[in-house]
């Protein structure tokens, strides 16, 4: 076995803390060389809060989004997770929805169906899907009436993010756009400044279709566990400004996921973390938290391509 493999013989992934500039902000980084073994972490990370939350509640509740998000769930289909995952127990939402019908091609559930939710056996009535498309504000009430109706029937918990109260979702998977947009949160757009609406509507946004419905980012940040999973070259610019630029207020969404009572994990391969400089983190005075060993783990384990 290589020092850079694991026991499976599967490349290891390097998990170190990181801080921006604005503070300490503690999340785990895995990168890893290929899409493929990006799905492959993503599906043993989602696999353990399954099991941990079930045992714990009873119910397991995960927050999808769409676009390149859904490959990487290519490998919870396959063994050894098929077969072992407590499906019954799974409760599905999105973090965000396309204000078109559902069975058109635009629409995050349909991807979400093709891809990985026909080939699990998650009954329909725990897919809360947005049904009401038609008119976005209506939708974003729509939805945030069935997430309540979740909390009432106690399959979803609640929590405090600014001293208001968000549903504690036990896992959101956020993507992230080369704008640096999570969900359909957009680069200085007003839904950011959302403090109390659990869902917000998009009537223009700048990525087609313009109608659109989000979780707002208290509602992400109020999460026990967010993972946000960043693949390919067409990535690899947004992810340096992420990493390596101060956060600026609404200029990157995706530098505002930061559940405040849960855990952030970033699921990156190769490609995306290309434009990375792995210099930059060796700054103690930056980066305390830095183990600076797995990071050159992570370096070696990909070839030096990063
Ligand atoms: O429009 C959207 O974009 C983001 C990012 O998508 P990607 O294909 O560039 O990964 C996605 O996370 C979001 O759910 C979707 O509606």
């Amino acid at each position: 076995m290589k020092e850079t493999e694991n026991q499976n013989g599967k490349p290891k992934p390097a998990v170190h803390l990181f801080e921006y500039e604005d503070g300490p902000w503690p999340c785990s980084v895995s990168i890893v060389p290929h899409l493929h073994d990006v799905a492959e972490a993503v599906a043993d990370y989602i696999a353990r809060i399954s099991e941990e939350s079930i045992k714990a509640r009873g119910y397991f509740s995960i927050v999808l989004s769409g676009g390149s998000l859904v490959k990487a769930l290519s490998a919870l289909v396959k063994e050894p997770h098929a077969s072992k995952l407590n499906w019954s127990k799974w409760f599905v939402f999105w973090a965000d929805e396309r204000m078109v019908p559902i069975s058109h091609a635009d629409s995050n559930y349909n991807d979400a169906k093709h891809e990985f939710l026909s080939k699990v056996p998650i009954p329909d009535d725990n897919l809360v899907t947005i049904d009401d498309w038609d008119v976005c504000s209506a939708a974003a009430n729509g939805y945030e009436a069935r997430l309540k109706e979740m909390v009432k029937r106690k399959i979803l918990h609640t929590t405090n993010v600014n001293h208001h109260k968000f549903p504690r979702f036990d896992l959101v998977l956020l993507g992230i756009g080369p704008d640096g947009h999570v969900a359909s949160l957009f680069p200085n757009s007003l839904q950011l400044a959302e403090t109390k609406k659990w869902v917000v509507p998009i009537t223009k946004s700048p990525k087609p279709p313009s109608r659109r419905i989000s979780l707002s980012l208290p509602c992400i940040n109020g999460a026990a566990h967010v993972a946000i999973v960043v693949v390919g070259s067409s990535k690899a610019e947004v992810l340096q400004r992420v990493f390596e630029r101060p956060a600026l207020p609404g200029a990157l969404p995706a530098q505002l996921v930061r559940p405040r009572h849960g855990e952030l994990a970033w699921f990156v391969d190769k490609q995306a973390a290309g434009r990375l400089s792995i210099e930059h983190y060796n700054d103690p005075k930056k980066f305390p938290f830095l183990d600076w060993s797995s990071l050159k783990e992570a370096k070696e384990s990909t070839g030096n391509q990063i």
